[in-house]
């Protein structure tokens, strides 16, 4: 809102004039945290923060149309409108740890400290630095790895069989079927392969009792018919029994009475039972599962039989190998079903840069969310090397099937409209559908500079001073392939400007930014030219980029 005042006058302090405050919010230096943009909220981003919808409401829009901005909003509105679920908590899911930094400081300056904000590798509580390959990466998060594991564990569920248990000196034998109707039982009863343990114990036992019943019946029948043989007497007849054995009642003469309680909690204690168990429904580790799954060649050709070959031998791994980044969501799914879902769940879940999660990652945050209540923020133009869906429909249907609400962000609120015009042809290379976004702002021509291959540092830097001399107190970031990192701050880049590996620039913004080579951020990783338009869409102000003659 501002105000034109038409009669002439002074403004007084109740007017607001000038370019208005979102001109000013807008062209404020940035400082390396996002900030609140309560006041200046707009009216498409505003009617999804206080949209009335519980269900999963899904924000697409291009680079700094606020899809950010209207997540934690949202997330603040839930906590102050929705009591139930911000009894359960909210959960806020970031891509890394910078960009969660980046975030960090929004929510508590709206008043909101009790908000979890969380990567995956977080919620999993798995500590890893290690990373696969792409291929691998991409293949991992596949959800047919959570119907190997599924498939995996069920071999450790009383697989088909009959089986003798040793009670004392006797084997009662159960048949497949009644072991079976125990797994089946036991499964259905609790979730989660360890907690169910319990349950198959206790009707494994009523098996094994209700065996014993059986055999001692059929022993006694077997002495009555080899008494009848000898002696001419029928001695059903003559107690009585057959007519109660035929009526279902328990067998009332002194040589057929069993005491089944009693012999059910022997049977509870009893160590050949105990054998029984262990050998039917062994107690697990998740992470044994899932390496069980992943070292064994026999394992992966058994359960995934819809790979490849050579995509199977891209999944193995040795015994003593690091987890990887990729395993995070397989230890998750391995842990809900070896233990039970997980202890902490949500009343409602934001996620940002939701169009970066796998299948598998999406499975391990709406595991955290058993009211589907959730606000998903992202651009499949952005999309990264190792995200599996291609749009919302894909990445949502196993969970809420067409049932979400979808909104579009159409204004950008970072990116100049020069800087959007130039990255034009490269969006409708990477994402032809997507609609273009206009900009509210305005700025410099972004700017190109040729250097040679071994003075292209030297560039950047040069480049760097230039912009600090001229725009004092900017903040200014370097985005590069990530190889070169490591050179860039070692050669002094990093005391100018902020040096971001391609890889980690979504959702971050600054200033100033400098793009070093982008041939090589094109190629550096697949889907490099989605990482090329991140990287190119980070400014505010100017955008300058340094590229290589080719020797
Ligand atoms: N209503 C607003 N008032 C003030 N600033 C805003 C508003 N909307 C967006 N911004 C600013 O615009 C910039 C981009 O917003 P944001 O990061 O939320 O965009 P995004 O859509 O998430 O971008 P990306 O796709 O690159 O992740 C931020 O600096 C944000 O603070």
């Amino acid at each position: 809102m501002s105000d034109e005042l038409l009669d002439g006058t002074a403004p007084t302090d109740e007017d607001v004039v000038g370019d208005g405050p979102l001109t000013e919010a807008l062209s404020a230096r940035r400082t390396g945290r996002m900030h609140a943009a309560v006041a200046t909220l707009q009216a498409e981003q505003d009617e999804v923060v206080r949209s009335a919808h519980r269900g999963v409401t899904v924000v697409q829009g291009g680079p700094g149309t606020g899809k950010t901005v209207v997540a934690l909003h949202r997330a603040a509105y839930v906590l102050y409108a929705f009591p139930r679920a911000a009894e359960e908590g909210v959960l806020v899911v970031g891509p890394n740890a910078r960009f969660l930094d980046y975030i960090s400081q929004v929510l508590p300056s709206l008043g909101e400290n009790d908000v979890v904000l969380a990567t995956c590798r977080e919620l999993a509580g798995v500590d890893t630095d290690t990373v696969d390959p792409f291929d691998t990466a991409r293949l991992k998060g596949g959800s047919d790895l959570a119907d190997a594991l599924a498939g995996l564990l069920r071999v450790h569920q009383a697989p088909a069989g009959d089986f003798g248990v040793r009670v004392g000196q006797e084997t009662v034998h159960l048949s497949g079927e009644e072991v079976a109707t125990a797994r089946d039982a036991a499964v259905a009863a609790v979730p989660g392969h360890n907690p169910a343990r319990q349950v198959f114990r206790e009707l494994l036992v009523d098996a094994v009792t209700d065996a014993m019943q059986r055999d001692m019946g059929d022993l006694l029948e077997q002495i009555d018919a080899d008494a009848e043989r000898m002696t001419g007497i029928d001695l059903d007849r003559f107690t009585g029994a057959a007519r109660h054995r035929a009526e279902g009642a328990a067998d009332p003469g002194p040589a057929h009475e069993l005491d089944l309680d009693a012999i059910r909690a022997d049977l509870l204690d009893d160590a050949g039972v105990d054998r029984a168990v262990e050998a039917l429904w062994p107690r697990l580790v998740p992470g044994d599962l899932v390496k069980a799954l992943l070292t064994d060649a026999g394992a992966l050709a058994a359960f995934l039989p819809r790979l490849t070959a050579q995509e199977r031998s891209l999944l193995l791994r040795g015994p003593d190998d690091p987890w990887t980044d990729a395993d995070v969501p397989l230890l998750d799914e391995a842990a809900s079903l070896v233990d039970g879902p997980p202890e902490r769940t949500y009343g409602h879940v934001v996620v940002d840069e939701a169009q970066e999660l796998t299948a598998m990652q999406w499975r391990m945050i709406v595991r955290r969310c058993p009211a589907r209540a959730m606000t998903l923020v992202g651009d499949f133009a952005q999309a990264g090397p190792v995200a599996t869906a291609r749009d919302w429909k894909e990445a949502l249907s196993p969970h809420v099937g067409p049932r979400f609400k979808l909104h579009d962000l159409t204004v950008s609120y970072r990116t100049t409209q020069e800087i959007l015009e130039s990255v034009r042809d490269l969006l409708t290379r990477i994402a032809p559908d997507q609609k273009h976004t206009r900009s509210l702002r305005s700025g410099e021509t972004p700017r190109t500079v040729t250097a040679p291959a071994d003075g292209s540092v030297t560039a950047v830097l040069r480049e760097l001073r230039a912009q600090s001399a001229a725009h004092p107190g900017e903040l200014l970031g370097v985005l590069c392939a990530d190889s070169r990192v490591s050179e860039l701050t070692a050669r002094g880049v990093a005391d100018h400007a902020r040096v971001v590996p391609a890889s980690e620039a979504r959702g971050l913004e600054f200033d100033g930014v400098v793009v070093m080579n982008p041939e090589e951020i094109i190629t550096a990783r697949p889907g490099g030219e989605r990482d090329l338009y991140v990287a190119l869409t980070r400014a505010t102000k100017r955008l300058c980029t340094i590229t290589v003659q080719p020797a």
